[in-house]
């Protein structure tokens, strides 16, 4: 089901900082930042040759960082993102399978379908699911 790796997230309290941190010091191709109010981030992909790099700093004050940065206030990895041919099939296979959805299906930072999984069903790690076509 699960196919190529679509990005690996990271948590910043500094978006700004984290940006220019990725272009300068580690030479990559950032790209502008982009406000996502509907998911309460504000991001910016870093394009590597095999996969991306999301950065995000929370945008609002119900955005879903909020927890994970009190947490770890420096930042960290805060989720991996598969690509899946078909999310509605995906999601129904998971919950089938007991996993937890979390929430509906929305649209995600590149304009297609996504949806969560939770960290505690997925060896603590928080799994985006992004409908790409194989
Ligand atoms: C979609 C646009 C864009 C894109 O790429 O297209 C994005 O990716 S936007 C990304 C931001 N949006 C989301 O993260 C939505 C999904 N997230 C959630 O629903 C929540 O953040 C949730 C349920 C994962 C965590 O909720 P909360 O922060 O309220 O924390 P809890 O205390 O409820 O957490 C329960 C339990 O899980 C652990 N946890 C929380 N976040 C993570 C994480 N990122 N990775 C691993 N584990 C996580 C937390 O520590 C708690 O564990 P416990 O042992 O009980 O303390
Ligand atoms: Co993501």
């Amino acid at each position: 089901m699960i196919g190529r790796l679509n990005h690996v997230a990271i948590a910043v309290p500094d978006l700004a900082a984290a940006a220019a941190q990725y272009r300068g010091t580690l030479g990559a191709d950032v790209g502008a930042p982009r406000a996502l109010p509907e998911h309460g981030v504000t991001i910016v992909f870093v394009t590597l040759p095999n996969t991306s790099i999301e950065l995000m700093e929370p945008l609002g004050e119900a955005s879903p960082l909020a927890g994970f940065l009190q947490k770890s206030p420096a930042g960290g990895m805060h989720h991996l993102c598969y690509e899946v041919a078909d999310i509605s099939a995906a999601a129904a296979r998971l919950e089938a399978e007991g996993a937890r959805v979390l929430g509906p299906v929305k649209t995600g930072a590149h304009g297609r379908p996504v949806l969560f999984l939770h960290p505690k069903d997925f060896t603590g790690t928080l799994i985006e699911l992004e409908e790409a076509t194989p």
